[in-house]
């Protein structure tokens, strides 16, 4: 599903009205209309109940009061309480407003006097808060006033569903600069703002209905960006069928490379991951003197010693032995638990250039490219890095709070730097292809920050694209099927205590569920 920023939504708006005639209000009756029935589905019944509606001077006050109007042909009792002076108000949502006094409702006014009291006295009554404050046309950070009723609503204990996005919430970038609304849900028009994607905006949209308002479906797939969020219907397209009369080499050959003393145990996740995740066959090639180890603990990997320095690292000589193995693999995964001795730099620095397949590098096998990314534009095949914030950082020699600060900038301009799909982890994962297309991955858990939880990742995307899949695909499908693991782990035992051995036991029930037509897509509802 593309995913816009409110520019984008503007001009789609705009276009369907302009160029198919569909008006603003019919737009916004359809919009208001959705709100309305999500309020409905989350209530049961709103026959009797008391909804707040709290409305801004723009379009986004115009939606709540046509979902008003709806939800009191439905028997609710509603009040509308306007934080802007009602003067203020033109336009479609003006329609809409003296639609709603000539239907004998009134407007409470906010704008003078405290306000405050005249909240918590509505609220006492209430069984749900429609926040129609402010949507996409948000910039910066709330009034002073408008911040102190925000947080008497956050407090009220009551639910809330936003209209478009919650209030407070830049639609654009995710950014909250003061109050914001904590919606249990979000009802967005059309197609899902950047905004509800990116921590923390995702933090405060609650479950994310993406309502249908009548833009002309061909619009949205000629307008809006290559910029998607990751859905089990994306990856179910991408993932490969499973004939009847296949067999293991139809499924491809994972070689790993990883490991080093007292890193074993990333090698050993990240080829069973690879198993886990439907490679045909995984081979994990650790240094020599590791290799009886693993002999133990693997049983469905194979394994295959390298050159060793003695030490239990990768010397110079294990270059060649790899490039040997490759010639009976689809795809490389490097880097789990290598280690960055200067050994590994060069063999990890001198190998890349020469690797003719796809490969996927991870942690130390970027580790020992800090300040020499440029080796990345060498590999002759595609390739796939899967760096944290931290390698990222080390990677562009910048800081962390750079990558964060705008995390999809950052992952285009590695991608395109290095001519390489980038999968930039962290809270909302986002995958960048040298194209320019990037995806965002709403599946995934603060339980999953534990060690050995990249190396399960590595070995996932590695499987993928030993199936077939193209990088970014791969990268993509990847992510969201390990987050997806990591949420039905944290489901079962918890945030606190989850390890990666937990993520990789979930990801067979993760594809079974992205595979399952009934699967709805994570935290994203259709309607
Ligand atoms: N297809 C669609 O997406 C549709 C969207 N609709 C709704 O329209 C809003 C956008 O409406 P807009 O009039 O552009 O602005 P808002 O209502 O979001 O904002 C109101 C008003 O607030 C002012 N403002 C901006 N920042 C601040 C601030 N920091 N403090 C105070 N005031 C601020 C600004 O001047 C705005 O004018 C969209 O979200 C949808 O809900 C259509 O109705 C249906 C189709
Ligand atoms: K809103």
């Amino acid at each position: 599903m593309r995913v816009v920023t409110a520019g984008e939504m503007k001009a789609l708006d705009k276009a369907a009205i302009e160029e198919y005639g569909i008006s603003g209000l019919v737009l916004m009756e359809n919009a208001g209309r959705q709100v309305a029935e999500v309020v409905r589905q989350v209530l049961g019944e709103v026959r009797g109940r008391v909804i707040t509606v709290f409305i801004g001077k723009g379009n986004n006050g115009g939606d709540g009061l046509v979902a008003a109007r709806h939800l009191l042909n439905m028997g609710a009792e509603v009040k509308v309480m306007a934080l802007a002076d009602t003067a203020e108000i033109t336009g479609d949502a003006l329609v809409n407003l003296e639609i709603w006094q000539k239907m004998g409702q009134r407007v409470y006014s906010l704008r003078h006097g405290d306000g405050i009291n005249i909240v918590r006295l509505a609220l006492m009554n209430t069984d749900l808060i429609v926040d129609a404050i402010y949507g996409t046309g948000f910039k910066g950070r709330v009034a002073e006033k408008a911040g102190r009723i925000i947080e008497v609503l956050n407090g009220s204990g009551k639910p809330v569903v936003a209209v478009d996005i919650p209030s407070g919430l830049e639609a654009d970038t995710g950014r909250v600069n003061g109050p914001c609304l904590r919606a249990a849900h979000t009802v967005t028009f059309g197609l899902p703002k950047l905004g509800l994607l990116l921590e923390p905006g995702a933090g405060y949209a609650g479950r994310l209905h993406v309502a249908d308002i009548s833009i002309p479906a061909g619009l949205v797939s000629k307008a809006a960006p290559r910029r998607y969020v990751i859905t089990a219907g994306l990856v179910r397209e991408w993932l490969p069928s499973r004939p009847l009369e296949s067999h293991k080499g139809d499924y491809g050959r994972v070689l790993v490379v990883a490991g080093s003393r007292g890193m074993t145990g990333a090698a050993c996740l990240a080829g069973e991951a690879a198993l886990r995740a439907g490679a045909g066959l995984v081979t994990v090639a650790v240094p020599e003197t590791l290799h009886d180890i693993m002999e133990v603990k693997l049983t469905e990997v194979m394994t295959a010693p390298l050159p060793d320095t003695g030490g239990g690292a990768l010397s110079r000589e294990a270059g060649q032995r790899i490039l040997a193995m490759l010639e009976r693999a689809d795809v490389l995964a490097i880097g789990p638990g290598l280690s960055t001795s200067s050994e590994v730099a060069a063999v990890v620095r001198e190998l890349l250039p020469q690797v003719k397949v796809p490969c996927v590098i991870d942690a130390d096998g970027l580790n020992v490219l800090a300040g020499a990314g440029d080796i990345l534009r060498k590999i002759q095949a595609p390739a796939v890095i899967t760096p944290h914030p931290g390698e990222m950082a080390r990677l562009l020699g910048t800081t962390v709070q750079e990558v964060q600060r705008d995390r999809l900038a950052a992952a285009l301009k590695a991608s395109a730097a290095w001519n390489v799909t980038v999968l930039l982890k962290g809270a909302r994962t986002i995958v960048a292809s040298p194209d320019g297309a990037v995806y965002i991955n709403p599946t995934g858990n603060p339980g999953m920050a534990t060690g050995g939880s990249g190396d399960v990742l590595t070995g996932t995307v590695a499987a993928l694209v030993a199936q077939g899949l193209e990088p970014e695909k791969a990268a993509a499908a990847g992510a969201y099927m390990h987050g997806l693991a990591g949420d039905l782990a944290a489901a079962e035992k918890g945030m606190m205590s989850l390890v990666a051995g937990d993520i990789l036991a979930a990801l067979p029930a993760s594809a079974k569920k992205v595979m399952s037509e009934k699967c709805a897509d994570f935290n994203i509802v259709m309607r």
